[in-house]
């Protein structure tokens, strides 16, 4: 293949795919199926279910922070491998991860926590990574005085942009976020959706939410229920 038609492949390519992928917690004995799952490049999906139905498990099978039992999961072109400290370096140069509770290291200063992955890649951020971590804070609407003070300095609104800006510094192929509105007021939760989107799209991203809120899903191209694209059950783990 020439590199022109490589690229053209890439571009048009799908940012996560799942095949045929088994997982279950052994202590529990909750299993999920995945048959089938494509996520194209550019999308943004949505997707919906009750509490307990196994959402968070498929975000972390799909970024690697649980490892599948079986079957195969590709981010972005790339298998996902079967050691931890490899799936730990496909993350860290192809995901963006929002946390629910946005989980910012407290006691680290704003700009240091949007440079994060660059440290779990690499061990550090070069001046031009600072530069730009601090464009795209204060583009997201966090004042420049506040990229010095610790994180737990700032409002709930402030921290949202901040993990919005930890997600997408290194402008990753995918990003996800689990439940990020789940404690945010409808306004407040407007915002941040507003936000979100706008930084996604500028930066070239896919995204995938979870969430339990089906109102959320009318804003985005795709809304889907986790029962119709994985089996789970509850029973003994063979
Ligand atoms: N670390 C774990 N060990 C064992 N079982 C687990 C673990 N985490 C989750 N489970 C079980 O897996 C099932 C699915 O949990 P999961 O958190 O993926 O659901 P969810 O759809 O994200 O739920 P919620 O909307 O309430 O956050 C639950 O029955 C839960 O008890």
């Amino acid at each position: 293949m020439s590199f022109a038609a490589a690229q053209a492949s890439a571009e048009e390519g799908e940012a996560l795919s799942m095949r045929d992928v088994a997982f279950a917690y052994p202590s529990t004995g909750f299993q999920i199926r995945i048959e089938s799952f494509r996520l194209h490049a550019g999308e943004n999906i949505f997707l919906r279910g009750p509490s307990g139905s196994g959402k968070t498990t498929f975000l972390s099978l799909a970024t690697g922070l649980l490892a599948a039992d079986g079957g195969e999961i590709v981010v972005a072109g790339k298998k996902t491998p079967k050691r931890a400290a490899a799936r730990d370096a496909l993350r860290a140069k192809f995901i963006g991860i929002i946390h629910q509770q946005f989980n910012l290291l407290s006691y680290l200063d704003t700009l240091s926590n949007v440079l994060l992955p660059f440290a779990f890649g690499r061990g550090f951020a070069d001046g031009d990574e600072r530069h730009k971590a601090s464009e795209l804070l204060t583009t997201l609407g966090v004042p420049q005085h506040l990229h010095k003070a610790p994180a737990r300095a700032l409002s709930v609104g402030q921290q949202q942009r901040v993990a919005i800006a930890r997600a997408l510094i290194g402008r990753p192929a995918l990003v996800v976020a689990d439940e990020p509105t789940s404690a945010l007021d409808v306004e407040t939760r407007d915002a941040f959706l507003d936000i979100l989107f706008d930084s996604v799209n500028a930066a070239g991203s896919t995204l995938l939410m979870v969430s339990h809120d089906p109102v959320i899903g009318q804003r985005f191209d795709h809304a889907i229920d986790l029962r119709d694209v994985a089996k789970t059950e509850i029973g003994t783990v063979s």
